[in-house]
């Protein structure tokens, strides 16, 4: 099994900035790539911003800093990722725009070279036919921040080969140092097909005037030891990622509990986003 040593990232938004972060301090070249080459640039500066903080904390020696920072080359043309081992996309959650890519990877990288998606709720399949060569296509879902959070969710397509699958799994699990699950090329995967319908059910709560949010949040907190409550947590997942995560797993299913209720829609429709916008459930513009 040839080592990954070469990655390319896909799409350098919050998700691609975290990993190429992880890619960078586990040792690899990194190639952010992103709509143009400042957007590229802007994630490089992110990511350096985030190293430098690590540093400050005392969690990373400054020559690892600057050995990662090395590491890493940004370009806004996706044919630069011809020579890498491991192509990891992370652009916007738009099936259009992640088919469109897949296409161009597959033309563009080496046959060798596995392409994964860190799609929350696209298919596998979908994005593994468009490459044209699906047995080297392959889910891997980061959670944010990927710097902090272990877990890597590992997705094969009925497609993916084997050889496919224990790459990625020891490139997640050896080289990242993360904890791998393997799930089925299915919406939501593990984590957010049990998280969603929790806190879409929190929001129908709202709606029906069961509780205020503040003392359903405290019944989670306080009654089961959560970090967070679930509208803490859906503002900080932002509501419309929340929304468009139940829509994908509704359409998978047609079970009503991922059906995103009248409440949440019409606050992602009044630009109620959770803490990116400043307002949600609660309110963060003071804060
Ligand atoms: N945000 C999360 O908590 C989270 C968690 C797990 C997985 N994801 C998934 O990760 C992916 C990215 O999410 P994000 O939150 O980082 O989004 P984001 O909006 O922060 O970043 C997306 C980036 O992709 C770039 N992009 C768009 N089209 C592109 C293209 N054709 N080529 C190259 N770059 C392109 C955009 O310019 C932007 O920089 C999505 O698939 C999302 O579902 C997100």
């Amino acid at each position: 099994m040839t080592a990954i040593e070469n990655v390319g990232v896909v799409g350098a938004g919050q998700m691609g900035r975290g990993i190429t972060e992880v890619c960078a301090r586990a040792g690899l070249r990194v190639t952010l790539c992103d709509v143009t080459e400042d957007r590229a640039r802007a994630g490089l500066a992110g990511v350096a911003d985030s190293l430098l903080r690590a540093e400050k904390r005392g969690a990373l020696a400054p020559e690892d800093r600057a050995q990662a920072l090395a590491g890493i080359s940004v370009t806004g043309d996706l044919s630069r990722l011809g020579g890498t081992d491991l192509v990891i996309e992370a652009a916007v959650e738009d099936e259009r725009a992640k088919t469109a890519l897949f296409r161009q990877l597959g033309e563009v990288t080496d046959p060798a070279t596995v392409l994964a998606s860190n799609t929350s709720s696209i298919p596998i399949a979908r994005l593994a036919a468009a490459a044209g060569r699906p047995e080297t296509v392959i889910g891997l879902h980061f959670f944010n921040p990927v710097p902090v959070m272990p877990l890597v969710e590992v997705v094969p397509s009925l497609h993916t080969s084997q050889a496919t699958e224990q790459r990625v799994r020891a490139f997640a699990g050896e080289t990242l140092g993360k904890r791998t699950i393997v799930a089925q090329d299915r919406a939501g995967f593990v984590v957010n097909s049990l998280l969603i319908p929790y806190l879409l059910a929190a929001v129908r709560m709202v709606g029906s005037g069961t509780a205020t949010a503040e003392d359903i949040d405290t019944g989670m907190t306080a009654g089961c030891a959560h970090p967070m409550g679930p509208l803490r947590l859906a503002d900080l997942i932002g509501l419309d990622t929340v929304a468009a995560i139940g829509e994908a797993l509704y359409e998978e299913y047609r079970e009503p509990l991922y059906a995103p209720p009248p409440l949440l829609r019409r606050m992602v429709e009044s630009g109620l986003l959770g803490r990116k916008s400043g307002r949600g459930f609660f309110d963060y513009r003071a804060a």
